[in-house]
Protein backbone atom coordinates (compact mmCIF):
# COMPACT_ATOMS: atom_id res chain seq x y z
CA UNK A 1 0.00 0.00 0.00
CA UNK A 2 1.14 3.54 -0.74
CA UNK A 3 2.47 5.54 2.46
CA UNK A 4 -0.82 7.62 2.57
CA UNK A 5 0.56 9.87 5.25
CA UNK A 6 3.03 11.16 2.80
CA UNK A 7 1.03 11.39 0.05
CA UNK A 8 -1.57 13.17 1.79
CA UNK A 9 -2.75 16.75 0.62
CA UNK A 10 -2.85 19.44 3.42
CA UNK A 11 -6.88 19.66 4.75
CA UNK A 12 -8.30 22.89 3.80
CA UNK A 13 -9.75 25.05 6.43
CA UNK A 14 -13.18 26.01 5.98
CA UNK A 15 -14.13 27.27 9.59
CA UNK A 16 -17.46 29.41 8.34
CA UNK A 17 -18.92 26.33 6.21
CA UNK A 18 -22.51 25.72 7.14
CA UNK A 19 -22.18 22.16 5.86
CA UNK A 20 -19.05 21.51 8.29
CA UNK A 21 -20.25 24.10 10.97
CA UNK A 22 -23.83 22.16 11.14
CA UNK A 23 -21.98 18.70 10.99
CA UNK A 24 -20.26 19.42 14.06
CA UNK A 25 -22.98 20.74 15.58
CA UNK A 26 -22.35 24.38 15.98
CA UNK A 27 -24.95 26.72 14.26
CA UNK A 28 -24.46 27.51 10.64
CA UNK A 29 -24.82 30.80 9.05
CA UNK A 30 -27.86 29.59 7.22
CA UNK A 31 -29.54 26.17 6.40
CA UNK A 32 -26.89 23.69 5.10
CA UNK A 33 -28.40 22.13 1.87
CA UNK A 34 -27.28 19.24 -0.73
CA UNK A 35 -28.93 16.37 -2.65
CA UNK A 36 -27.85 13.08 -2.79
CA UNK A 37 -27.29 12.45 -6.56
CA UNK A 38 -26.99 15.75 -7.10
CA UNK A 39 -24.81 15.46 -10.41
CA UNK A 40 -26.18 12.89 -12.90
CA UNK A 41 -29.22 12.75 -15.28
CA UNK A 42 -30.99 15.42 -13.97
CA UNK A 43 -28.73 17.71 -15.33
CA UNK A 44 -28.63 18.45 -19.57
CA UNK A 45 -24.99 19.65 -18.87
CA UNK A 46 -23.98 15.93 -17.64
CA UNK A 47 -25.95 14.26 -20.14
CA UNK A 48 -24.08 16.14 -22.70
CA UNK A 49 -20.99 15.36 -21.33
CA UNK A 50 -21.50 11.35 -20.25
CA UNK A 51 -22.45 11.24 -23.85
CA UNK A 52 -19.84 8.37 -25.61
CA UNK A 53 -18.18 7.60 -22.41
CA UNK A 54 -19.12 4.87 -19.90
CA UNK A 55 -20.26 5.70 -16.78
CA UNK A 56 -16.99 3.34 -15.10
CA UNK A 57 -14.73 5.06 -18.02
CA UNK A 58 -15.87 8.18 -16.46
CA UNK A 59 -15.47 7.79 -12.99
CA UNK A 60 -11.66 6.89 -13.71
CA UNK A 61 -11.47 9.96 -15.80
CA UNK A 62 -10.49 12.67 -12.82
CA UNK A 63 -11.32 15.63 -15.28
CA UNK A 64 -14.85 14.38 -15.97
CA UNK A 65 -15.22 13.26 -11.94
CA UNK A 66 -14.00 16.90 -11.69
CA UNK A 67 -16.43 18.45 -14.45
CA UNK A 68 -19.03 16.44 -13.37
CA UNK A 69 -18.83 17.12 -9.36
CA UNK A 70 -18.90 20.78 -9.84
CA UNK A 71 -22.17 21.06 -12.07
CA UNK A 72 -24.25 21.10 -9.53
CA UNK A 73 -22.37 23.26 -7.37
CA UNK A 74 -22.30 25.69 -9.90
CA UNK A 75 -25.87 25.52 -11.08
CA UNK A 76 -28.30 25.37 -7.66
CA UNK A 77 -25.94 27.08 -4.81
CA UNK A 78 -25.93 23.70 -2.53
CA UNK A 79 -23.44 23.95 0.55
CA UNK A 80 -21.92 20.16 -0.35
CA UNK A 81 -19.70 19.18 -3.56
CA UNK A 82 -20.31 15.34 -3.59
CA UNK A 83 -17.78 13.28 -5.41
CA UNK A 84 -18.81 11.87 -8.74
CA UNK A 85 -18.10 7.94 -8.57
CA UNK A 86 -19.80 5.60 -7.60
CA UNK A 87 -20.10 1.97 -4.56
CA UNK A 88 -19.20 -0.24 -6.62
CA UNK A 89 -15.41 1.57 -8.10
CA UNK A 90 -13.46 0.35 -5.40
CA UNK A 91 -14.55 -3.27 -6.48
CA UNK A 92 -13.76 -2.45 -9.99
CA UNK A 93 -10.36 -0.85 -8.59
CA UNK A 94 -9.48 -4.20 -7.31
CA UNK A 95 -10.30 -6.01 -10.11
CA UNK A 96 -13.86 -7.51 -9.76
CA UNK A 97 -15.54 -7.97 -12.80
CA UNK A 98 -18.80 -6.00 -12.92
CA UNK A 99 -20.45 -3.30 -14.83
CA UNK A 100 -22.88 -0.60 -14.34
CA UNK A 101 -25.57 -0.77 -17.02
CA UNK A 102 -27.61 2.11 -17.62
CA UNK A 103 -30.87 2.01 -16.21
CA UNK A 104 -30.31 -0.75 -14.04
CA UNK A 105 -27.44 -0.80 -11.96
CA UNK A 106 -24.24 -2.94 -10.80
CA UNK A 107 -24.20 -5.86 -12.65
CA UNK A 108 -22.00 -8.57 -11.55
CA UNK A 109 -20.22 -11.30 -13.96
CA UNK A 110 -20.06 -13.58 -11.31
CA UNK A 111 -21.61 -13.82 -8.14
CA UNK A 112 -20.29 -14.27 -5.16
CA UNK A 113 -21.86 -17.31 -3.03
CA UNK A 114 -19.24 -19.80 -1.54
CA UNK A 115 -16.49 -19.08 1.14
CA UNK A 116 -14.57 -20.08 -2.05
CA UNK A 117 -15.77 -17.23 -3.96
CA UNK A 118 -15.17 -14.48 -1.01
CA UNK A 119 -11.46 -16.10 -0.63
CA UNK A 120 -11.12 -15.14 -4.18
CA UNK A 121 -12.29 -11.66 -3.45
CA UNK A 122 -9.62 -9.28 -4.40
CA UNK A 123 -9.00 -6.91 -1.33
CA UNK A 124 -8.49 -2.85 -2.48
CA UNK A 125 -4.82 -1.13 -2.81
CA UNK A 126 -4.86 2.91 -2.14
CA UNK A 127 -3.04 2.32 -5.43
CA UNK A 128 -5.68 1.20 -7.42
CA UNK A 129 -7.84 4.12 -6.70
CA UNK A 130 -5.65 6.87 -7.15
CA UNK A 131 -7.74 8.38 -9.88
CA UNK A 132 -10.08 9.00 -7.78
CA UNK A 133 -7.27 10.15 -5.45
CA UNK A 134 -6.14 12.29 -8.04
CA UNK A 135 -9.98 13.58 -9.30
CA UNK A 136 -10.24 14.85 -5.61
CA UNK A 137 -6.94 17.01 -5.51
CA UNK A 138 -8.36 18.66 -8.66
CA UNK A 139 -11.72 19.27 -6.97
CA UNK A 140 -10.07 20.75 -3.70
CA UNK A 141 -8.00 23.20 -5.65
CA UNK A 142 -11.31 24.45 -7.83
CA UNK A 143 -14.11 24.13 -5.17
CA UNK A 144 -13.32 27.34 -2.79
CA UNK A 145 -15.07 27.67 -0.10
CA UNK A 146 -17.30 24.51 -0.78
CA UNK A 147 -16.49 21.45 1.66
CA UNK A 148 -16.27 18.10 -0.31
CA UNK A 149 -18.38 14.95 0.91
CA UNK A 150 -16.40 12.16 -0.06
CA UNK A 151 -18.15 8.35 -0.06
CA UNK A 152 -18.05 4.55 -0.40
CA UNK A 153 -20.63 2.00 -0.26
CA UNK A 154 -21.13 0.15 3.34
CA UNK A 155 -20.25 -3.33 3.84
CA UNK A 156 -23.89 -4.96 3.46
CA UNK A 157 -25.03 -3.19 0.35
CA UNK A 158 -21.71 -4.00 -1.26
CA UNK A 159 -22.60 -7.25 -0.71
CA UNK A 160 -25.77 -7.62 -1.68
CA UNK A 161 -24.69 -6.36 -5.16
CA UNK A 162 -21.88 -9.13 -4.95
CA UNK A 163 -24.13 -12.31 -3.55
CA UNK A 164 -27.58 -11.36 -6.05
CA UNK A 165 -25.05 -10.58 -9.27
CA UNK A 166 -26.75 -7.25 -9.86
CA UNK A 167 -29.90 -4.93 -7.99
CA UNK A 168 -32.52 -7.11 -5.84
CA UNK A 169 -36.04 -5.91 -4.68
CA UNK A 170 -35.81 -8.73 -1.57
CA UNK A 171 -32.49 -9.74 -1.28
CA UNK A 172 -32.98 -13.40 -0.88
CA UNK A 173 -30.03 -14.88 -2.19
CA UNK A 174 -27.65 -11.94 0.19
CA UNK A 175 -29.92 -13.31 3.57
CA UNK A 176 -29.46 -17.15 2.63
CA UNK A 177 -25.93 -16.72 2.75
CA UNK A 178 -25.83 -14.72 6.02
CA UNK A 179 -28.72 -17.31 8.01
CA UNK A 180 -27.29 -20.37 6.38
CA UNK A 181 -23.41 -19.71 6.36
CA UNK A 182 -22.22 -16.97 8.93
CA UNK A 183 -18.86 -17.57 8.57
CA UNK A 184 -18.76 -16.91 5.16
CA UNK A 185 -20.87 -14.25 5.60
CA UNK A 186 -18.93 -12.67 8.21
CA UNK A 187 -15.53 -13.17 5.88
CA UNK A 188 -17.50 -11.23 3.13
CA UNK A 189 -18.44 -8.33 4.73
CA UNK A 190 -14.81 -7.79 6.73
CA UNK A 191 -13.12 -8.00 3.07
CA UNK A 192 -15.77 -5.12 2.15
CA UNK A 193 -15.28 -3.34 4.85
CA UNK A 194 -11.32 -3.46 4.56
CA UNK A 195 -11.86 -2.22 0.91
CA UNK A 196 -14.43 0.75 1.94
CA UNK A 197 -12.17 1.80 4.61
CA UNK A 198 -8.81 2.09 2.18
CA UNK A 199 -11.37 3.75 -0.25
CA UNK A 200 -12.56 6.54 2.15
CA UNK A 201 -8.89 6.48 3.77
CA UNK A 202 -7.29 7.67 -0.32
CA UNK A 203 -10.40 10.21 -0.77
CA UNK A 204 -9.69 11.69 2.51
CA UNK A 205 -5.77 12.09 2.33
CA UNK A 206 -6.31 13.53 -0.94
CA UNK A 207 -8.90 16.29 0.55
CA UNK A 208 -12.06 15.36 1.06
CA UNK A 209 -13.83 17.11 3.98
CA UNK A 210 -16.44 14.73 4.90
CA UNK A 211 -17.47 11.20 3.95
CA UNK A 212 -20.33 9.53 3.88
CA UNK A 213 -21.29 5.37 4.27
CA UNK A 214 -24.35 4.23 2.25
CA UNK A 215 -25.68 1.60 3.40
CA UNK A 216 -28.95 2.12 0.86
CA UNK A 217 -30.23 -1.27 1.53
CA UNK A 218 -29.98 -1.79 4.95
CA UNK A 219 -33.43 -0.96 5.61
CA UNK A 220 -34.28 -4.45 4.60
CA UNK A 221 -32.82 -6.10 7.76
CA UNK A 222 -34.38 -6.34 11.20
CA UNK A 223 -32.78 -4.00 14.04
CA UNK A 224 -31.61 -7.86 15.38
CA UNK A 225 -30.38 -9.04 11.86
CA UNK A 226 -28.39 -5.93 11.54
CA UNK A 227 -26.96 -5.67 14.81
CA UNK A 228 -25.45 -8.97 14.59
CA UNK A 229 -24.71 -9.30 10.63
CA UNK A 230 -24.35 -6.09 9.62
CA UNK A 231 -23.21 -3.45 12.97
CA UNK A 232 -19.93 -5.02 13.19
CA UNK A 233 -18.62 -4.26 9.69
CA UNK A 234 -19.48 -0.64 9.34
CA UNK A 235 -18.77 -0.10 12.58
CA UNK A 236 -15.08 -1.38 11.46
CA UNK A 237 -15.33 1.29 8.46
CA UNK A 238 -16.91 4.00 10.37
CA UNK A 239 -14.56 3.34 13.74
CA UNK A 240 -11.39 3.06 11.38
CA UNK A 241 -11.85 6.78 10.59
CA UNK A 242 -12.80 7.99 14.25
CA UNK A 243 -9.04 9.75 13.93
CA UNK A 244 -9.29 11.26 10.72
CA UNK A 245 -11.01 14.79 11.37
CA UNK A 246 -13.60 14.65 8.86
CA UNK A 247 -17.28 14.41 9.73
CA UNK A 248 -18.70 10.76 9.25
CA UNK A 249 -22.54 10.45 7.91
CA UNK A 250 -24.68 7.18 7.79
CA UNK A 251 -27.37 6.75 5.49
CA UNK A 252 -29.66 4.08 4.52
CA UNK A 253 -33.54 3.84 3.07
CA UNK A 254 -36.43 2.28 4.92
CA UNK A 255 -33.80 2.44 7.99
CA UNK A 256 -36.43 4.33 10.91
CA UNK A 257 -35.70 0.77 13.77
CA UNK A 258 -31.76 1.09 12.58
CA UNK A 259 -31.41 4.38 13.08
CA UNK A 260 -29.79 4.08 16.75
CA UNK A 261 -27.75 1.47 15.65
CA UNK A 262 -26.83 3.07 12.93
CA UNK A 263 -25.46 6.15 14.61
CA UNK A 264 -23.72 3.84 17.33
CA UNK A 265 -21.68 2.28 14.10
CA UNK A 266 -19.70 5.41 14.33
CA UNK A 267 -21.92 8.33 12.72
CA UNK A 268 -21.42 12.03 13.58
CA UNK A 269 -24.48 12.58 10.95
CA UNK A 270 -27.47 10.58 10.32
CA UNK A 271 -29.38 10.25 7.19
CA UNK A 272 -32.93 9.79 7.52
CA UNK A 273 -35.44 8.60 4.43
CA UNK A 274 -38.59 10.70 3.91
CA UNK A 275 -40.56 7.62 6.15
CA UNK A 276 -39.51 8.97 9.17
CA UNK A 277 -40.11 12.65 10.18
CA UNK A 278 -36.75 14.15 11.84
CA UNK A 279 -38.42 15.01 15.10
CA UNK A 280 -39.46 11.23 15.58
CA UNK A 281 -35.66 10.56 13.89
CA UNK A 282 -34.42 12.94 16.81
CA UNK A 283 -36.88 10.76 19.64
CA UNK A 284 -35.11 7.48 18.61
CA UNK A 285 -31.65 9.27 18.49
CA UNK A 286 -31.01 11.33 21.31
CA UNK A 287 -31.40 15.44 21.16
CA UNK A 288 -27.42 15.57 20.40
CA UNK A 289 -27.82 13.71 17.60
CA UNK A 290 -27.34 15.32 13.85
CA UNK A 291 -29.39 14.42 11.28
CA UNK A 292 -29.60 14.98 7.71
CA UNK A 293 -32.76 14.82 5.43
CA UNK A 294 -35.42 13.85 4.38
CA UNK A 295 -37.40 15.55 1.77
CA UNK A 296 -38.98 12.93 -0.50
CA UNK A 297 -37.50 13.03 -3.95
CA UNK A 298 -40.97 12.61 -5.50
CA UNK A 299 -42.50 15.94 -3.67
CA UNK A 300 -39.67 17.79 -6.37
CA UNK A 301 -42.47 17.10 -8.81
CA UNK A 302 -45.49 18.47 -6.81
CA UNK A 303 -44.97 22.34 -7.78
CA UNK A 304 -42.92 24.35 -5.84
CA UNK A 305 -46.15 25.42 -3.24
CA UNK A 306 -45.51 21.90 -2.17
CA UNK A 307 -42.36 22.02 -1.79
CA UNK A 308 -41.94 24.71 -0.31
CA UNK A 309 -44.32 23.33 1.99
CA UNK A 310 -42.38 20.31 2.55
CA UNK A 311 -39.41 21.60 3.05
CA UNK A 312 -40.42 24.26 5.69
CA UNK A 313 -41.97 21.38 7.71
CA UNK A 314 -38.60 19.64 7.70
CA UNK A 315 -36.73 22.33 9.04
CA UNK A 316 -39.19 22.57 11.68
CA UNK A 317 -39.16 19.04 12.51
CA UNK A 318 -35.11 19.41 12.61
CA UNK A 319 -34.89 22.08 14.60
CA UNK A 320 -34.73 19.48 18.01
CA UNK A 321 -31.61 18.21 16.43
CA UNK A 322 -27.82 19.19 17.74
CA UNK A 323 -27.80 20.18 13.77
CA UNK A 324 -29.32 19.26 10.77
CA UNK A 325 -28.59 18.93 6.80
CA UNK A 326 -30.70 19.57 4.84
CA UNK A 327 -31.04 16.84 1.73
CA UNK A 328 -33.65 14.55 0.24
CA UNK A 329 -34.30 11.41 1.93
CA UNK A 330 -32.46 9.28 -1.36
CA UNK A 331 -31.31 10.15 -4.39
CA UNK A 332 -32.69 12.86 -6.99
CA UNK A 333 -34.83 10.95 -9.61
CA UNK A 334 -33.57 11.44 -13.00
CA UNK A 335 -36.83 13.31 -14.10
CA UNK A 336 -35.96 15.90 -12.38
CA UNK A 337 -36.41 19.49 -13.49
CA UNK A 338 -33.16 21.13 -12.18
CA UNK A 339 -34.92 24.40 -11.86
CA UNK A 340 -37.11 23.19 -9.23
CA UNK A 341 -33.88 21.83 -7.23
CA UNK A 342 -32.00 25.27 -7.53
CA UNK A 343 -35.33 27.00 -6.81
CA UNK A 344 -35.59 24.93 -3.50
CA UNK A 345 -31.97 25.57 -2.31
CA UNK A 346 -32.78 29.20 -2.55
CA UNK A 347 -35.89 28.85 -0.18
CA UNK A 348 -34.17 26.86 2.60
CA UNK A 349 -31.39 29.48 2.43
CA UNK A 350 -34.08 31.46 3.47
CA UNK A 351 -35.32 29.72 6.39
CA UNK A 352 -33.36 30.87 10.09
CA UNK A 353 -31.15 27.77 10.85
CA UNK A 354 -31.56 25.97 14.40
CA UNK A 355 -29.28 26.05 16.97
C1 LIG B 1 -26.96 1.90 -4.42
C2 LIG B 1 -25.96 2.86 -5.01
C3 LIG B 1 -25.33 2.76 -6.27
N1 LIG B 1 -24.50 3.85 -6.41
C4 LIG B 1 -24.59 4.65 -5.29
C5 LIG B 1 -25.46 4.02 -4.40
C6 LIG B 1 -25.79 4.55 -3.02
C7 LIG B 1 -26.70 5.70 -3.10
C8 LIG B 1 -28.13 5.33 -3.33
O1 LIG B 1 -28.69 4.61 -2.51
O2 LIG B 1 -28.66 5.79 -4.34
C9 LIG B 1 -23.84 5.87 -4.99
C10 LIG B 1 -23.70 6.90 -6.03
N2 LIG B 1 -23.73 6.74 -7.39
C11 LIG B 1 -23.53 7.94 -8.00
C12 LIG B 1 -23.30 8.90 -7.00
C13 LIG B 1 -22.86 10.30 -7.40
C14 LIG B 1 -22.71 11.36 -6.51
C15 LIG B 1 -24.01 12.11 -6.25
O3 LIG B 1 -24.30 13.10 -6.97
O4 LIG B 1 -24.73 11.76 -5.28
C16 LIG B 1 -23.42 8.28 -5.76
C17 LIG B 1 -23.31 8.86 -4.36
C18 LIG B 1 -23.50 8.21 -9.44
C19 LIG B 1 -24.29 7.35 -10.34
N3 LIG B 1 -24.38 5.98 -10.31
C20 LIG B 1 -25.16 5.56 -11.35
C21 LIG B 1 -25.57 6.69 -12.09
C22 LIG B 1 -26.43 6.65 -13.36
C23 LIG B 1 -25.57 6.17 -14.51
C24 LIG B 1 -25.56 7.10 -15.70
O5 LIG B 1 -25.68 8.34 -15.55
O6 LIG B 1 -25.38 6.58 -16.79
C25 LIG B 1 -25.04 7.82 -11.48
C26 LIG B 1 -25.13 9.25 -11.91
C27 LIG B 1 -25.44 4.14 -11.66
C28 LIG B 1 -25.96 3.39 -10.50
N4 LIG B 1 -25.19 2.87 -9.49
C29 LIG B 1 -26.00 2.26 -8.56
C30 LIG B 1 -27.34 2.39 -9.01
C31 LIG B 1 -28.54 1.84 -8.30
C32 LIG B 1 -27.31 3.10 -10.23
C33 LIG B 1 -28.47 3.58 -11.07
C34 LIG B 1 -28.75 2.72 -12.25
C35 LIG B 1 -29.60 3.45 -13.26
O7 LIG B 1 -30.74 3.80 -12.93
O8 LIG B 1 -29.12 3.66 -14.38
C36 LIG B 1 -25.50 1.68 -7.29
Amino acid sequence: MTDLITSAAPRRSLPSAPFLAAARGDTPSRVPVWFMRQAGRSLPEYRALRAGTGMLAACFDPEMVREITLQPVRRHDVDAAILFSDIVVPLVAAGVDLDIVAGTGPVVARPVRSAADVAALPVLDAEQVEPVAEAVRLLTAALGETPLIGFAGAPFTLASYLVEGGPSRNHERTKALMYADPETWHALLDRLADTALTFLRAQIAAGVDAVQLFDSWAGALSLKDYREFVLPHSAKVLGGLADAGVPRIHFGVGTAALLGAMREAGADVVGVDWRTPLDEAVRRLGPDAVVQGNLDPAVLFAGDDVVRREAARIVEEGRGARGHIFNLGHGVLPDTDPDVITRTVEFVHGLTPGR
